[in-house]
């Protein structure tokens, strides 16, 4: 039966289980601004940390108050249950939950028995005390709260009765929720399905669910738990989290919103995924992951030429929901295993319609595989393949200058290189132009040369600069006389960047190739007329 979404919840914890990466460190303003787009994401629910367990977190509490306006979301701390053979009412940290104001508490409680007995070092009596003590603490000082039932799926097979017991008490003390954590993240989907359904039929309990992913199941799991009748989904974004992550919390709402046709954030917010996604990565400083359902830059990236030829038929034929529903853009890539239908699609994405012109798209084709099985490689060189592209359309290469000569030299002393200076000769706007540059490479020195050569004709290529420079040996059987391949991604300060390609069996030569390019296509982008044309040889 499919779930409705009535009273469903959207539980985001990627400030406090999220923040717990490996390699992930916030400050307050960082953990300001992501419960900003989360809240923008549309979730139901944002825990925002431990407060008392961090002075960062109880900062974050603190200025939340007055700095956080939120419009969907509700604001949750999060933290444990007083420690055994206390009270509630004089536990320091769940008296920091009281002060951190929140409409939602999250109390992580511990519902394996063998974990209360050997990690809490108290009786089974006491765990399930210490749990309905601090429900009843809390909702007398009236906050709404909710339970992360902590190792529940290992709990459950180990001492059923238990596991059960611990739900029981949670909700008959006033717990409008228990999320079941599958905290070591080993469980399988019929598992959680099974213990889910299993709960569900001994008490009446709002059940949530709570995965990790160190069995990769932890999307798969959430599905079973809802499938199941769990009504309470918790995950973070870009699954975020301790060892492997937890369940991306945007692969869960697609899933939910698009194929069960659940409406679970508020407005537009599957739409705004996308942007939301690489927002926050920027902010966490994590790059993000291409790869990643839905939102990542491949989820709706097309290589293989038979995919290409029945896109252009109908997209759907090879994807299994429109991109643009999560904000995303479908992408064909050109590369050796391109064929007509990949380059005409490519063009189109580019601005040119090949769609009439079944031999330049033949040649274009036929090309592109040459030069790829030479070392090239243009599903990330845009900007070449597209210099490329105008040059089989056009049946010459279009140039902005000519080019007398270049060389680079290094000078080395006491074993290290002191200098590395450029020369290069080009004939541009009707005058030869010679300049001389230096760096710390003689790549760094020819960028510098070739830029202030062209500077005279083109001032435009003033604003042009070098954001990444990478190298690979693409044929690895010739040892130092490998063939190298340059990418080149320069950027004109406007944000936007485009990178070319070089091949040669020598570094520098390779690089001059890709700067070349480099230059000559962001004179294309500035709207410069090249120099009349001389036929392809
Ligand atoms: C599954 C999860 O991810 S839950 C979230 C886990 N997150 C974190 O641990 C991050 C924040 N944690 C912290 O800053 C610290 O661990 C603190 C402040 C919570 C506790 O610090 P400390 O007092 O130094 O103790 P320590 O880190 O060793 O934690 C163990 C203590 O917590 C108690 N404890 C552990 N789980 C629970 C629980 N669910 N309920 C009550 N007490 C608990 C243990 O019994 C132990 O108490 P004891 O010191 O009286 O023996
Ligand atoms: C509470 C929590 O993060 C877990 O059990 O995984």
């Amino acid at each position: 039966m499919a779930p409705t979404s009535d009273g469903f919840h959207v539980y985001d914890t990627t400030l406090r289980d999220g923040a717990q990466q490996e390699g992930l460190a916030l400050t307050v303003a960082d953990k300001l601004a992501i419960a900003r787009h989360l809240d923008e994401l549309g979730v139901g629910f944002i825990e925002g940390g431990w407060p008392g367990a961090s002075p960062k977190d109880t900062e974050f509490f603190r200025r939340a108050q007055t700095e956080l306006t939120l419009h969907n979301a509700q604001l949750a701390a999060f933290g444990s249950t007083r420690r055994a053979g206390t009270k509630a009412a004089d536990d320091p940290l769940v008296a920091a939950l009281r002060e951190a104001r929140t409409p939602v508490v999250t109390l992580v409680a511990k519902s394996h028995a063998l974990h209360v007995e050997k990690a809490l070092r108290t009786t089974t009596d006491e765990g399930l005390a210490m749990l309905r003590d601090t429900i009843d603490h809390l909702r007398s000082e009236g906050a709404r709260v909710f339970i992360d039932a902590e190792h529940f799926f290992d709990g459950y097979r180990y001492d059923p009765k238990y596991a059960v017991e611990f739900v029981r008490v949670a909700a008959e003390s006033g717990a409008e929720v228990i999320a079941l954590c599958d905290t070591n993240g080993g469980m399988l989907p019929n598992e959680v399905a099974d213990a889910v359904g299993e709960v569900l039929a001994a008490s009446s309990a709002k059940l949530g669910i709570h995965c990790h992913n160190d069995a990769g199941c932890a999307v798969a799991n959430t599905l079973a738990a809802v499938d199941a009748g769990a009504t309470h989904v918790q995950g973070t974004l870009n699954g975020y989290g301790e060892r492997t992550g937890n369940a991306d919390l945007v692969t869960i709402v697609a899933n939910l919103e698009l194929k069960r046709r659940m409406k679970l954030l508020a407005g537009n917010g599957l739409q705004e995924s996308t942007r939301i996604s690489h927002a926050v990565s920027e902010i966490t400083n994590v790059p993000p992951y291409a790869r990643q359902p839905y939102v990542g830059a491949s989820a709706f990236a097309h290589k293989a030429g038979l995919h290409a030829s029945a896109i252009k038929v109908d997209p759907d034929l090879y994807q299994h929901v429109d991109p643009s529903l999560v904000g995303n853009d479908m992408r064909l890539l050109v590369s050796e295993m391109a064929g007509r239908a990949s380059v005409e699609l490519k063009g189109r994405e580019l601005g040119y319609d090949l769609s009439s012109d079944r031999e330049a798209q033949t040649r274009l084709t036929d090309r592109v595989k040459e030069l790829e099985a030479r070392g090239y490689t243009f599903e990330v060189a845009d900007a070449s393949f597209e210099l490329l592209l105008l040059e089989v359309l056009e049946g010459a290469r279009r140039r902005w200058f000519e080019v007398e000569s270049w060389r680079a030299l290094m000078d080395a002393r006491g074993g290290e290189v002191a200098l590395a200076e450029a020369t290069v000769k080009i004939h541009a706007a009707g005058e030869r132009h010679v300049a001389t540059g230096e760096g710390n490479g003689p790549v760094n020195a020819l960028d510098a040369a070739l830029r202030l050569a062209l500077c005279a004709a083109y001032p435009v290529i003033d604003r042009f600069s070098l954001v990444d420079y990478k190298v690979r040996i693409v044929d690895t059987g010739h040892g130092t006389g490998a063939v190298t391949r340059v990418l080149i991604e320069t950027g004109d300060g406007s944000g936007e960047t485009w990178t070319t390609v070089g091949v040669a069996a020598n570094i520098i030569e390779a690089s001059w190739e890709a700067l070349v390019d480099a230059m000559s296509f962001g004179l294309l982008r500035a709207g410069v007329e090249p120099v009349p044309a001389k036929p392809t040889e």
